[in-house]
């Protein structure tokens, strides 16, 4: 399976087309709206999200609620585009370009962009590497979680530091019940499951939005119900800690990944950090825990997938860092484009995402299939032979 996405932040809409997703898998268009909805929110956003109300509309490749095997386009419009096109206008007619971006923003892709494709304008970088696309992204694993979820494949995302402020993982929690823990990581603000911390995690939001300044922090996400085998050790580009690595990184503004116990392996014995194999009649192999975050030798191996990711702060400043003015060269502060003071609660649902999509890939590389009937089929001798091993 494979996507291509297009649109600028302020243009008329983004694009999606997928491709390889097998027929006949029942898709709702209200799930996907939940997840763009989840997307939207969190605490510490900017005015633009008062402004988008996402929605996304399939235009090919699905029928009567269900895939046909052919490519998908997914389109989200952009409701912001009413103020701007006249400053996003294609042919040049009836133009507006008081919104022309000269001073390049730190930590935006702004100057390297303008200097690598010769443009003299900074806004046709901007436009285009604005995490307005993850909402497109977001759409697309959503899509992913529905043709995952028939063979009981779910996955979640939490925050578990923002500026600082830490909470539990996953692992370290041990909730005793899922639902629960959902529901504290879907009634917070900022999509921590622990109450005190989300209020520390808030008032982090709020001191760094009265400074003109902004914070980061790291997501987590975890994949239960994965069979033993998806990725694969044979290949560099076919293991799925690399992969993982890769999806979590090209999200905006993601500076660091983890899996399992990550950085924390350095600190340890190897003792205490791979995973007992055990068997018994009923579990069939598993682990005595789960410190390598569900994949060894680039596959799953049964334990939960648990997948960290870092995002640095935003880097709009209120408070602008130095920059320097393309034109004249001389020193100023840096453009202000309206900005969020934290979208860590956000990325969390964009990390769930892209991760649903790449285990969705190597899903459908695995079990390999044109329909679903023909995947089903597969996934159950394949279980079968896992299960008399
Ligand atoms: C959900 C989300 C929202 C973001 N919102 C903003 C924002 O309002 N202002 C901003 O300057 N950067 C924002 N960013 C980050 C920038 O898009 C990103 O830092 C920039 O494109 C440069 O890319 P890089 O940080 O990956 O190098 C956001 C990122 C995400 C994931
Ligand atoms: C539009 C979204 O996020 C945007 C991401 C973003 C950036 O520079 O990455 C800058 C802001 O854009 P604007 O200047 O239009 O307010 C955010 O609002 C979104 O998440 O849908």
């Amino acid at each position: 399976m494979r996507f291509l996405t297009a649109g600028e932040s302020h243009g008329p809409q983004l694009t999606a087309v997928i491709e390889g997703i097998p027929s006949e898998f029942p898709i709702s268009i209200s799930k996907i709206n939940e997840s763009l909805a989840k997307r939207q929110g969190g605490y510490g956003r900017g005015k633009r999200m008062q402004i988008e109300k996402d929605q996304v509309e399939i235009l090919s490749g699905v029928r009567f609620g269900k895939t046909t095997g052919a490519p998908i386009t997914l389109v989200i419009k952009n409701k912001d585009y009413v103020h701007w096109q006249k400053i996003m206008s294609v042919d040049g007619q009836n133009v507006d370009n008081s919104r022309r971006v000269s001073r390049p923003r730190p930590g935006h892709a702004d100057l390297n962009g303008g200097l690598k494709y010769q443009v003299r304008d900074l806004r046709d970088i901007l436009e285009r590497s604005s995490a307005r696309e993850t909402a497109i992204r977001v759409a697309i694993g959503a899509l992913a979680k529905q043709l995952l979820s028939p063979f009981g494949i779910q996955t979640y995302s939490h925050v578990i530091n923002i500026g600082g402020i830490e909470s539990a993982s996953f692992t370290q929690s041990n909730p005793k019940s899922l639902e629960t823990w959902i529901q504290q990581v879907e009634a917070s603000e900022v999509r921590c499951a622990d109450i005190q911390k989300t209020e520390q995690m808030k008032q982090k939001i709020d001191q760094a939005k009265a400074q003109g300044d902004t914070v980061g922090g790291i997501v987590e996400v975890i994949v239960f119900g994965l069979p033993i085998g998806l990725g694969s050790h044979v290949q560099w580009d076919r293991k799925l800690d690399g992969r993982l690595g890769q999806a979590i990184l090209s999200i905006q503004a993601f500076k660091g990944v983890e899996i399992g116990m990550g950085f924390e392996v350095a600190d340890h014995y190897g003792s205490e950090v791979h995973d007992e194999i055990l068997w018994d009649q009923e579990k069939g192999y598993h682990r005595a825990t789960n410190r390598a975050g569900g994949i060894e030798g680039g596959m799953t191996n049964g334990e939960p997938l648990i997948v960290r990711g870092a995002m640095k702060p935003i880097p709009t400043l209120y408070k602008p860092l130095r920059s320097v003015d393309i034109d004249s060269k001389q020193s100023f502060e840096a453009s202000i484009e309206r900005s969020d003071a934290c979208a860590v609660p956000a990325a969390s649902i964009v990390a769930e995402h892209v991760v649903a999509w790449e285990i969705a890939n190597a899903f459908f590389e695995k079990f390999s299939g044109d329909s679903y009937v023909e995947i089903e089929q597969q996934v159950k001798n394949y279980l079968h032979l896992v299960e008399n091993y």
